[in-house]
């Protein structure tokens, strides 16, 4: 986790290195912030001077504002010039340490909240260029509490633990040492408690962490299942099924609330096991001490330790329990940091997951050089490929071609592998075996940028982004003028809509487009692959979830998208293929079938059978005439493979 964390302070490490030197100057304040309380009772108690000729002289200024004369008997100071003294060091070291606190935590935030931006952004660039495949077996609501809650507990980590940790770990050797200085004797017998500590902090430790990451875990169920409820809300209003929804996320906020606690339970204990450890050593350097500083006997032996009698005087000791309360301090830290290290540590693991994963090829990582703007000759040349390694392809030897600037249709069963198929060609897989090639070379050799800038895509059910309607349509040209956004649209058969709008192209769509239907966001989606001009266009059934008038609309603007452009189009409504000039029937992962509409259906085989099939159940079959003008006077073979 440290070298984690020093690897995302790249460029702040100069800041880091500052916040460690005020560290060091506010922990020097606070070890001798209590020297000034040793003096004042020395001067009371035994009438002795601090003997530190670094403060002779501020001594000697505060005694000639002595009232009145020296008492008799005084060998140097006055009793005033030492206490004044004394205050204003103290007052001095308790605003230096204010200061330094102020200026130490605000490094820490602005570090620690650069650290989370910095950490945040490089994630979620990072899950954007991770393979689709990988996606495929992850939850979204999952991957968005790493992104979100994960994130924040390093970064919390960074601004409230590390500050802690280092004032700690430098107060702890900096009072050791002036400890050791004053009673080498009292430091051994203080330090009798670190072998039991050591072994509660190891102990405490590794059931914490282990606690904190089934939290870490189980936050990411519950993330998953408020975003998987929330995500589909009108199927659980429709299907009144609230009760079971809140149930199930029940279940899962339980199983977060369980480690939770544990980790809480042990953090409860191991802050009182501290104290009572603390106390011990305490009121052992307390009564000895006393019994020393008071001048009884010659000496005290204790073990191997013999402390002289009068080695210590009542301010030694008054400032030696003051040490051992600093000494003490940040080890009963230690039951806060060692929850905030445990949780941060599971966060940097499951962070680390995603950065770990291998990337696709980001834009401009070219291959190497290739036209930017393709013809559009597509070919799959005995393409085999599943989705999982181990499991039967499910593309089994594809061999097609479609040539450019001419339309197929893609049809087959459901589940047949057509999607699949079209997601191979902007590489959102690749193939196990075999290739797919636009105007002759393997889309592997394209840049992956040169090759998707020249695909466009309209899916069953368009996704709008949050943003406006401009922002959406942008999206097919960063850069495109109103008046080309607005042709796009025209031709969409979506610019009155859009008018219609009180906004207009400002209008604010909602999260996934959701104030917009779905004939309306699949001619958005339309305008937007207008927009992309790419030679290549790929429909997958773009027409699915519409109705008759809708689905009228979207044909009419997909006919303006097809124009001069190779298109491939998945459809299961076989009337809509009369504009095609290929219909290619995928069947058990192979291409069985290739031709005309009229030459498949003159064959008899399985496309005439699926057309009869769809016409049994129509109230009306469909009307030839619709695909005639299509079919007629082409004297294509029918290709069987
Ligand atoms: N991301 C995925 N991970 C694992 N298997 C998948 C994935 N996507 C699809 N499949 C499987 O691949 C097979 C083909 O699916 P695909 O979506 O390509 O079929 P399709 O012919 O387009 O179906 P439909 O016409 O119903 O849309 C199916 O068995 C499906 O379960």
């Amino acid at each position: 986790m440290i070298g984690f964390l020093y690897q995302q302070l790249h460029g702040r490490r100069l800041l880091v290195t500052a916040a460690i030197g005020l560290t060091l100057l506010g922990v020097a304040g606070t070890v001798f912030a209590a020297f000034p309380l040793k003096w004042i009772l020395d001067k009371i108690v035994n009438d002795r001077d601090p003997g530190l000729p670094l403060l002779e002289p501020l001594i000697t200024a505060c005694d000639s504002l002595a009232p009145g004369t020296r008492p008799p008997g005084a060998g140097g100071h006055t009793q005033f010039g030492v206490l004044l003294a004394s205050g204003l060091v103290l007052l001095a070291l308790g605003l230096i340490e204010a200061l330094v606190t102020f200026v130490r935590l605000s490094v820490a935030t602005s570090v620690g909240q650069d650290l989370e931006a910095g950490l945040r952004n490089r994630v979620f660039d990072h899950l954007q260029h991770v393979p689709l495949a990988w996606h495929s077996g992850q939850r979204v609501g999952e991957l968005t509490q790493r992104v979100s809650g994960n994130i924040s507990d390093i970064g919390k980590l960074v601004t409230d633990g590390l500050v802690d940790l280092l004032s700690g770990v430098l107060t702890l050797l900096g009072v050791l040492a002036v400890m050791l200085v004053i009673s080498w004797q009292f430091t051994v017998l203080s330090m009798c408690v670190v072998p039991p500590l050591f072994l509660i902090v190891a102990c405490y430790t590794r059931w914490t962490k282990r606690a904190s990451k089934q939290v870490a875990r189980a936050a990411g169920r519950v993330a998953e299942a408020a975003a998987a409820t929330i995500g589909a809300i009108t199927e659980v209003k429709v299907f009144t099924a609230q009760r079971w929804a809140s149930g199930k996320f029940a279940d899962r906020v339980e199983a977060q609330r369980r480690p939770g606690l544990r980790a809480g339970r042990r953090q409860a204990e191991f802050g009182p096991l501290v104290i009572v450890l603390l106390t011990l050593s305490n009121t052992v350097i307390v009564t000895i001490g006393a019994w020393i500083a008071a001048g009884h006997g010659h000496e005290f032996g204790l073990w191997f330790l013999t402390i002289p009698a009068g080695s210590l005087t009542v301010g030694t000791l008054t400032v030696f329990l003051a040490y051992s309360k600093l000494l003490y301090q940040p080890m009963r830290d230690l039951a806060k940091l060692m929850l905030l290290v445990s949780t941060a540590s599971a966060a940097v693991g499951r962070v680390r997951e995603i950065l770990e994963q291998p990337c696709e090829q980001r834009p401009g990582e070219h291959g190497r050089s290739s036209p930017v703007r393709l013809h559009g000759e597509v070919a799959f040349r005995g393409v085999v490929f599943g989705y999982r390694q181990g499991d039967l392809p499910v593309l089994r030897g594809v061999d097609l071609t479609v040539r450019a600037g001419s339309r197929l249709a893609l049809v087959g069963l459901s589940g047949g592998g057509k999607s699949t198929m079209v997601k191979l060609l902007p590489r959102l897989h690749d193939p196990w075996h075999g290739a797919v090639t636009i105007d002759g070379l393997d889309t592997r050799e394209y840049p992956l940028d040169v090759l998707r800038g020249n695909i466009a895509m309209v899916l069953q059910d368009s996704v709008l982004f949050e943003g406006t309607v401009r922002d959406n349509l942008l999206l097919g040209r960063p850069g495109a003028s109103q008046e080309q956004i607005e042709t796009a649209a025209r031709q969409a058969c979506v610019h009155d809509t859009i008018n219609r709008l009180p906004g207009g192209y400002d209008t604010v769509v909602h999260e996934g487009g959701r104030n917009f239907s779905s004939g309306q966001r699949q001619r958005m989606a339309i305008a937007r692959a207008i927009l992309r001009d790419a030679p290549v266009l790929i429909l997958d059934e773009p027409t699915a979830s519409l109705d008759v008038e809708a689905e009228v609309e979207v044909m009419r603007a997909v006919e303006c998208l097809a124009e001069g452009r190779t298109v491939i189009m998945i459809s299961h409504r076989l009337s809509l293929l009369g504009h095609v000039d290929e219909i290619a029937v995928l069947q058990a992962g192979r291409i069985v079938e290739q031709g005309s509409y009229q030459q498949l259906k003159a064959r008899g085989g399985v496309f005439a059978r699926m057309l009869a099939e769809q016409n049994r159940y129509a109230t009306e079959p469909v009307e030839l005439s619709m695909v005639d003008h299509a079919g007629a006077g082409e004297e294509n073979e029918v290709r069987t493979t």
